[in-house]
């Protein structure tokens, strides 16, 4: 009884994702070489997207992250927010869900993360950015693999000119771009592994870019790696000293996490049950 409305909005991705199936996974399969990824538009009917939308918090009620590597308002402890917010995020959770984009993305043994470890909801609003970053290579525990980032969109007339475009960097940042801009009710997939590069341009308007973010993982990674990595920040093409600080940055952190395997403090952004 609990999960009806998470059930019932898991039918409509189920739905909308099995009618496209095939489209999706042609275009998973033609980026896998770089970094696997697609996107659908209209996931939800727009009323649907549209209350999530008006679920979200005030940035002022969520937890910010603001560095050289990124500025942005975060939240996981979903118990803390309108109850919509909590059943969107696990309807991504659903186990048909699931299923049906392991399949799309040709993956087996994908699991969903209800710690939401670095998931839950994300907010950025004007002069919030992501500097180019690869996601931490594991779950919270070190034991499973980060194979999939789900982000679903929700800001109503969100468009690329407002900026806080998802920039996804298949050759590296000395290449070209792949930009998918956050559209309303759109759902992008990428594949997360040792090469995955993506940001998100800053936004440069006064609305709030509002997003449901979830993370899959799987026992075995992407592609052949070996080793674990800590979230690593990059600059843009062209931020040089930028690029320096958070190399120099990352390699510290990556330092750290070699010797104490769970950092020195305990990672905030999960949802304590
Ligand atoms: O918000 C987005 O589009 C990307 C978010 C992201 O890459 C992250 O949180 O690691
Ligand atoms: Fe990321």
């Amino acid at each position: 009884m609990k999960h009806l409305y998470r059930d019932h909005i898991a039918d409509f991705i189920y739905n909308r994702l099995k009618d496209n199936e095939d489209a999706l996974k042609k275009h998973f399969d033609l980026t896998s070489s770089g970094v696997g990824c697609f996107y659908i538009d209209d996931l939800l009917p727009d009323d649907i997207a549209t209350r999530i939308y008006k679920s979200f918090p005030e940035t002022k009620d969520v937890n910010v992250k603001k560095s050289i590597r990124e500025y942005k308002y975060v939240a996981a402890q979903m118990d803390k927010y309108n109850p919509l917010l909590e059943e969107i995020i696990f309807a991504f959770q659903d186990v048909r869900v699931v299923n049906l984009i392991s399949d799309i993305c040709g993956y087996d043994a994908i699991q969903p993360d209800s710690n939401l470890y670095a998931g839950g909801i994300s907010m950025m609003g004007k002069g919030n950015y992501l500097n180019p970053h690869l996601d931490n290579s594991h779950d919270k525990d070190r034991a499973l693999w980060r194979v999939l980032n789900l982000l679903y969109y929700v800001t109503p007339d969100w468009n690329p000119e407002h900026g806080g475009n998802l920039e996804i960097w298949p050759d590296g940042l000395k290449g070209e771009a792949t930009v998918i801009d956050a559209k309303f009710n759109r759902l992008a997939v990428m594949a997360t592994h040792k090469k995955s590069w993506h940001s998100v341009s800053k936004v440069n308007t006064d609305g709030v870019r509002c997003c449901i973010s979830n993370y899959y993982f799987s026992d075995q990674p992407v592609s052949n790696e070996k080793s674990f990595h800590v979230t690593t920040f990059r600059g843009r093409p062209g931020q040089f000293f930028t690029d320096k600080l958070l190399q120099l940055d990352s390699s510290v952190r990556m330092g750290v996490r070699k010797l104490f395997k769970n950092g020195i403090r305990e990672n905030p952004h999960v949802y304590k049950k």
